[in-house]
């Protein structure tokens, strides 16, 4: 089975705390899944964790619109050191599942995020993505600064490439109570000034997820795997 993608864009490290929690939810799971499997014939995939890389503007302007992503690799790495490697077309077109992560930017996924996905026209004329399972998180500074059409935003193209589009139900408790991050449409985090730590519920949202993710993705690639075979 190929590999189960946690792919984010973090700046100051909130969403890449997400993708940790959900890369373990889905560890998890994998690891529930291949105990239980009565034969060998149960693959566990990978889990890899990939990052975009930042935008790296190069202008010569001196005004304020070009200082903000202007440098960004360099200040990225020192923001964040221990980010994860930088995403390849080819590991996205090989997932079996996607889980997609952006800081909220007024009430939108982060430009590097959309560039990324702009640069996906290959997949999808091939189609690489149809039928997988996806799903998105985001962290945002304050509580009600845009979270859910961040959310949304970033659906949009994944449904283009015609993934199959996976949220959280309300048979979760953590959805019922929590007070920070977390929705139906996909997992949040309420950052604050990016130095909180997820809370609990976020935190069990995410490996709500993650499993999710997993056994989506066992799921549709056992199914369409034998779809194959049978038609062979
Ligand atoms: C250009 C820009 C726009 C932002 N827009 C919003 C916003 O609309 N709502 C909000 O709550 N936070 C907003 N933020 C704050 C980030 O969403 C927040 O700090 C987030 O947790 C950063 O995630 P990261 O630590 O993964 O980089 C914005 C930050 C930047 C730099």
């Amino acid at each position: 089975m190929d590999p189960i993608l946690i792919l984010y864009y973090s700046r100051h490290g909130s969403t890449k705390r997400l993708a940790d929690a959900i890369a373990q939810g889905a560890m998890a799971e994998l690891s529930s899944m291949e105990a239980k499997a009565a034969s060998a014939s149960f693959v566990r995939p990978e889990v890899v964790v990939r990052s975009v890389a930042s935008l790296n503007i190069n202008s010569n302007s001196s005004s304020e619109q070009g200082s903000g992503e202007e440098n960004a690799d360099a200040s990225l790495k020192e923001a964040n050191p221990n980010a994860a490697p930088t995403v390849t077309l080819q590991e996205l077109e090989q997932c079996s599942a996607l889980a997609l992560g952006s800081p909220t930017r007024f009430g939108n996924m982060a430009a590097p995020v959309k560039h990324f996905l702009d640069s996906t026209s290959s997949q999808w004329l091939k189609g690489s993505l149809i039928n997988k399972p996806a799903c998105v998180f985001t962290s945002s500074s304050s509580m009600h600064g845009g979270q859910e059409s961040t959310l949304l935003s970033m659906m949009l193209p994944l449904f283009h490439h015609g993934m199959v589009m996976c949220g959280l139900p309300y048979s979760e408790p953590a959805l019922h109570h929590t007070r920070s991050g977390g929705s139906p449409y996909g997992v949040s985090h309420v950052a604050l000034d990016n130095a909180v730590t997820l809370t609990e519920d976020e935190k069990s949202l995410c490996i709500a997820q993650g499993k999710r993710l997993a056994n989506l993705a066992s799921a549709l690639w056992h199914a369409n795997n034998q779809e194959t075979t049978h038609g062979a």
